[in-house]
C-alpha cells in the first residue's frame, strides 16, 4: 500500500482559475518527494489539497489506503510546515509546539511529555519559554519542524520551508532535514522552486508546469532523460535543436533532421516520425574538438567560440551557431584542459546518441 496517492486530482478556484489538472502520483512510505516548477504552476495548491486546507474539485486524495478527500486537516495524518512558518507570535515556543496536540484533543500530561521530548530533540528546551517572535530564522524554522512532527504525522508536507533563510543556513538545514527524514522514516512532500534543493534532497521529483505534471522521476533521470520539452528546458543545462523526426536511425534511436544536419538520440522513432521534435543534449554529454579535428559522423556540429571562462572547478564554454541560440557547454574544467580554442576559433561539438533524447515538440 502506498503512503499517499493522488488520483486524477484537480483544482479550479471559484474565479475559474484552473490551478491543477489531472494530477496522478503514488508515494511510497519513507519517500522524499519534491514538487518543483515555476511560480504559479500549482505546487502549493496541490500541497494544500493533500493537507486539507484546500478543497479538491476533482479526483481523490488517498492516504494509507483511506480516501481523505472530505476530511478536515486535523483529521488527516499529515502536518504542514508553512513557508513563513506561521508561528503564533504571542505564544512561547512550548505553546507553539503544543498547539497541534491541543487541537487533536490530547490530555495535558501526554502533551507535556511529547512536547518536552521533541524540544529536546531539536535543541530547543532552553528557549521553551521564549516568545516565538524574539527568535532567529533558524530557531523559528526548527520550532516549525518540531510543531509539525510532534503530532507524529504519516506525511510531513513542507511548503518552501527554507525560502526565508540565508544561503549558508539553508544548506545546514537542508542537511538536517535529510538526516531527520531518514531517521524518522516518514514520508516528506516538499514544495520548492529551487532546482538544486529539489534535486539534492529528494528521492523523486515531480516537475510541474501550468497545473500539470510534466515528469515524475529520480533527480538523475530528469538530467539524463527529460520526458518533455519543458523539462529539457527547465532542468540542468540542455542544448536543444529543433527539427523533424524521421525513421532511419539505429534501433531504439530516433533521427531528427535539423538545419545543422541530421542528428540521432534515444526516442521512439515509430511514434515520432514525421512530427516536429527536439533533441535535448545534456551539457556534460557534449565533447568539444579543436579546429582541424578529423572525426566525422552523426551528431557533429561546427561552431565558433564566443567566450570561455572558469568558475571554481566548472569550465563554461559559449559557442555561436549560425542564426541559433548560443550553445552553453558546462563541464569539469579538466575536460577542457587540452582544448586550445579561444574566442573566435572554430570548434566541432559531438555527442553520443545514447546520451541525448528526441522528444515530440
Ligand atoms: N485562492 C485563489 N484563488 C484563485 N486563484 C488562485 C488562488 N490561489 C492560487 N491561485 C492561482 O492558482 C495557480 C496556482 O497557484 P499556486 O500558488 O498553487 O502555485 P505555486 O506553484 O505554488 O506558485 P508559487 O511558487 O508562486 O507559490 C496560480 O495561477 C495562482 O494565481
Amino acid at each position: 500500500m502506498h503512503d499517499l496517492e493522488l488520483i486524477n486530482v484537480g483544482k479550479v478556484y471559484d474565479d475559474g482559475t484552473v490551478a491543477v489538472a489531472g494530477f496522478d502520483l503514488a508515494v511510497e512510505k519513507g519517500e522524499f518527494v519534491a514538487f518543483l516548477g515555476p511560480s504559479g504552476c500549482g505546487k502549493t495548491t496541490t500541497l494544500r489539497m493533500i493537507a486539507g486546507f484546500e478543497t479538491i474539485t476533482s479526483g481523490d486524495v488517498v492516504i494509507k489506503g483511506r480516501n481523505v478527500s472530505d476530511l478536515p486537516p486535523e483529521r488527516r495524518p499529515t502536518s504542514m510546515i508553512f513557508q513563513n512558518y506561521a508561528l503564533f507570535p504571542h505564544m512561547n515556543v512550548f505553546e507553539n509546539v503544543e498547539y497541534g496536540l491541543k487541537v487533536r484533543g490530547l490530555a495535558k500530561a501526554e502533551r507535556q511529555e511529547r512536547v518536552g521530548r521533541i524540544l529536546d530533540k531539536f535543541g530547543l528546551s532552553a528557549i521553551a519559554q521564549e516568545r516565538a517572535d524574539n527568535l532567529s530564522g533558524g530557531q523559528r524554522q526548527r520550532i516549525a519542524l518540531a510543531r509539525g512532527l510532534v503530532v507524529e504525522p504519516d506525511i510531513l508536507l513542507l511548503d518552501e520551508p527554507l525560502g526565508a533563510l540565508d544561503a549558508n543556513l539553508r544548506r545546514v538545514i537542508q542537511d538536517e532535514l535529510k538526516i531527520l527524514q531518514r531517521e524518522l522514516g516518514i514520508t516528506f512532500v516538499f514544495v520548492t522552486h529551487a532546482q538544486s534543493e529539489a534535486l539534492g534532497l529528494s528521492d523523486r521529483v515531480v516537475v510541474m508546469s501550468n497545473g500539470k505534471v510534466e515528469q515524475i522521476s529520480t533527480p538523475r533521470e530528469l538530467y539524463t532523460r527529460p520526458a518533455t520539452p519543458f523539462v529539457a528546458g527547465f532542468i540542468g543545462a540542455n542544448t536543444i535543436f529543433r527539427g523533424e523526426a524521421s525513421q532511419g536511425g539505429a534501433p531504439g534511436r530516433c533521427r531528427i533532421d535539423t538545419r545543422f544536419g541530421p542528428m540521432e538520440g534515444v526516442g521512439d522513432a515509430g511514434a515520432l516520425a514525421g512530427r516536429s521534435a527536439i533533441i535535448a543534449i545534456p551539457s556534460d554529454a557534449i565533447a568539444v574538438h579543436p579546429a582541424g579535428w578529423s572525426g566525422s559522423g552523426i551528431n557533429t556540429v561546427t561552431s565558433t567560440v564566443l567566450s570561455r571562462d572558469v568558475v571554481g572547478h566548472i569550465g563554461h564554454l559559449s559557442l555561436a551557431l549560425d542564426g541559433a541560440e548560443p550553445i552553453l557547454v558546462e563541464s569539469h574544467v579538466d575536460r577542457f584542459a587540452g582544448l586550445q580554442a579561444g574566442p573566435g576559433d572554430t570548434v566541432t561539438i559531438t555527442w553520443e546518441p545514447e546520451r541525448s533524447s528526441v522528444l515530440a515538440a
